[in-house]
Order: C-alpha cells, then sequence, then structure tokens
C-alpha cells in the first residue's frame, strides 16, 4: 500500500492515490491525487459535468471508486462509510429541509437521527444558528427563509456532529453577492477555529479565491493542476502585477515614467487605472521598481503585488486543454 504523506505531520484529512470512477465509457473521474490537511479550505474548480460531484460522492462512500484509494479521516469510504458519515459534514447544493418546520425544529431532528442526547442537542443548536447567523429567524418555518438562509442552516446541519471535514457542493450557487458573502465567511471562519478541513467545490472563480488555502482545477475528470493562486500564476507562465503609486505632487511626466517601468528586467506590461500604474511582471518586481522610482526622485506612497484572477488562469488552463468551455 501506498504509504500516506502528509505536507504537516498530522494526517490529510482527505487524501486520495488515483482515484478514478467510470460510467461505462464516461471517464468522470481519472487518477485523482489530493491531499488536504485538517484546517484547510480546498478548491476544486471546474465547469458542469467535470467530475467534482463524483469525487465527493466517492469520498462520502455513497459512490464506489472504479480504480484507486481514498482516505477521510484516515478511513476507507468504501468499506467504512457509515464512520465516514459519523465524522463528515456534507453540505449538497441543494439542502432539503422540511419547509413546514421551523429552522430549528429542522435541525432537531437532524440531531436525533445522530443521537444527540437532550441536553447537548439543545446547547449546540442554539450555538450553531447563532454562528450561522439564523438564531433569530429559528421558530419560523423554513419555507419562509431564503435560499442564502437555507444554504446557512445547512451547514448548521452538517456541523450538528461536530465533523472533522466539512464537504460543500457549489456552496453559494444561487446567492446574490451578500448571501455568498455570508456564507464563505462562514466557511473561513470554520476551518480557521475548528480546524475543520473545508473541500469546497465550485464553478465560481472568484468567490473560491478569496476564501480556498489552495484550489484544484478539474477538466474533463482529471485535476491539471492543484496549488495556491499565486503557484498557479507561476507555473502557468503567468505574472504578477504590481500595484504603484506615487505622491500626486510628483512632477515626472507619465511617458516618462511608463518608460522607465518599462526599462527594468522581466517587466512586460505598464498601464494605468485611475490613481494607480500596474506593472506586470514575470517576476517578484516590487524591489526594483522601489529602487527605479526613487532614482527619478518619486515618492513612492504605495506598492503592493496583486495576485492573478483566478479565472485568467483558468482561461488558460482551457485553452491549454482544448476545451470550449467558459466558466461563470
Ligand atoms: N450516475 C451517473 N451515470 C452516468 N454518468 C454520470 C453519472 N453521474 C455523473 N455522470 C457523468 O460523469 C461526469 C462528471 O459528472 P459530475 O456530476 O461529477 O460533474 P460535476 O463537476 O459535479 O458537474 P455538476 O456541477 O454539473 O454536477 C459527467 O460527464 C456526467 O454526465
Amino acid at each position: 500500500m501506498t504509504v500516506l504523506t502528509s505536507t504537516d505531520d498530522r494526517e490529510p484529512a482527505i487524501w486520495t492515490d488515483g482515484l478514478a470512477k467510470n460510467y461505462g465509457n464516461t471517464v468522470a473521474v481519472d487518477d485523482l491525487h489530493l491531499e488536504i490537511a485538517p484546517g484547510e479550505v480546498f478548491g476544486l474548480l471546474g465547469p458542469n459535468g467535470a467530475g467534482k460531484t463524483t469525487t465527493i460522492l466517492m469520498l462520502l462512500g455513497l459512490s464506489e471508486p472504479s480504480a484507486g484509494q481514498a482516505r477521510v479521516v484516515g478511513l476507507d469510504p468504501t468499506r467504512q462509510a457509515l464512520e465516514v458519515k459519523r465524522r463528515v459534514g456534507y453540505v449538497p447544493d441543494n439542502a432539503g429541509f422540511y419547509g413546514g418546520l421551523t429552522g430549528q425544529q429542522n435541525l432537531e431532528y437532524t440531531a436525533q437521527l445522530n443521537g444527540l442526547d437532550p441536553a447537548t442537542r439543545r446547547d449546540r443548536i442554539a450555538s450553531l444558528l447563532d454562528e450561522v447567523g439564523l438564531a433569530e429567524r429559528a421558530d419560523e418555518p423554513v419555507r419562509t427563509y431564503s435560499h442564502g438562509m437555507r444554504q446557512r442552516l445547512g451547514i448548521a446541519d452538517a456541523l450538528l456532529k461536530d465533523p472533522e471535514v466539512l464537504i460543500l457542493d457549489e456552496p453559494t450557487l444561487g446567492l446574490d453577492p451578500r448571501g455568498a458573502d455570508q456564507v464563505l465567511d462562514l466557511v473561513n471562519d470554520l476551518a480557521s477555529q475548528r480546524s475543520v478541513a473545508v473541500l469546497l467545490a465550485s464553478h465560481l472563480l472568484g468567490q473560491v479565491q478569496v476564501v480556498c488555502s489552495r484550489v484544484g482545477i478539474f477538466v474533463d475528470g482529471r485535476m491539471v493542476a492543484s496549488g495556491t493562486v499565486d503557484e498557479l500564476a507561476a507555473q502557468h507562465g503567468g505574472r504578477l502585477v504590481v500595484e504603484v503609486q506615487t505622491a500626486q505632487d510628483d512632477e515626472l511626466e507619465d511617458q516618462d515614467l511608463e518608460e522607465r517601468l518599462r526599462d527594468l528586467p522581466g517587466i512586460v506590461s505598464v498601464h494605468r487605472e485611475g490613481e494607480l500604474w500596474l506593472v506586470g511582471a514575470q517576476h517578484d518586481a516590487r524591489q526594483d521598481i522601489a529602487t527605479r522610482l526613487q532614482e527619478a526622485g518619486l515618492t513612492v506612497v504605495h506598492l503592493r503585488q496583486r495576485s492573478e484572477e483566478l479565472g485568467a488562469i483558468y482561461r488558460r488552463y482551457f485553452a491549454e486543454e482544448g476545451s470550449g468551455d467558459t466558466v461563470g
């Protein structure tokens, strides 16, 4: 058997080795290698049909792999599905609740199914409703909840069993920006405060970029790249963008400044965005830029490296894989 490896000395929360799933001739997931540490938020990115849900179902023990293996909190989901279910929270893209029951009653129902005793049930439900921002609406029927509130109730529901791993399938689909932010903030807090490992499947790149420590890009069942957004940008000939602003009373002509910056090694573009200059570079050019501006007698009031947009990285992968798909 392959030895489990990890970037720290804790057991990975999720680990797969060559995991694959075929449906007849359709390869839904192919040779997936994944490792997610406790407390990490990992984003599985891909358009519809890329294989995200199939991966999740295999991790939960709800679908049997055609090849390879998986461990979730050290357990084999195929053989120990019940134990995995006990220790892993799952929030599907459209969590089902009893519309006629209140939020509180729905959670009580799940808590009973999970065998929590009445005192633990009461305390945990109260604190979870508070944590997901639903305490004030807890006594209203779920049918009166917005989609975002249902999603947050879904997260509370998954947290009732105090899971070590939380898996969310398209958690922000159909939410307005505020609703999406609330869900993502919650995910962020869970990972950092409870040390829960989070696997978040999504095709909404901008949102994923904000909350995920690492992402994996899924194309036609294969994870073609994984890493931090900066790592992916660098691996794929991406460029870094440095924002620069100089003091307003500096007198150098724009044209002059542009030329001085373009002249630096590894600079691929220079243009203006409002008060900022955006300097595209093949490497971290902050020091060179600062020195060059100082030499020109300018006062630098702002200098920051911006991550490349995940959307741009993603589109490059698609272009290289020859897929015409786009993502939202
Ligand atoms: N039960 C099934 N039987 C046959 N083919 C399936 C089945 N489930 C999924 N597939 C196929 O496997 C591939 C991956 O589907 P999957 O649902 O895992 O993708 P996804 O990335 O989650 O996309 P979506 O967001 O649309 O669910 C698709 O080609 C899909 O048609």
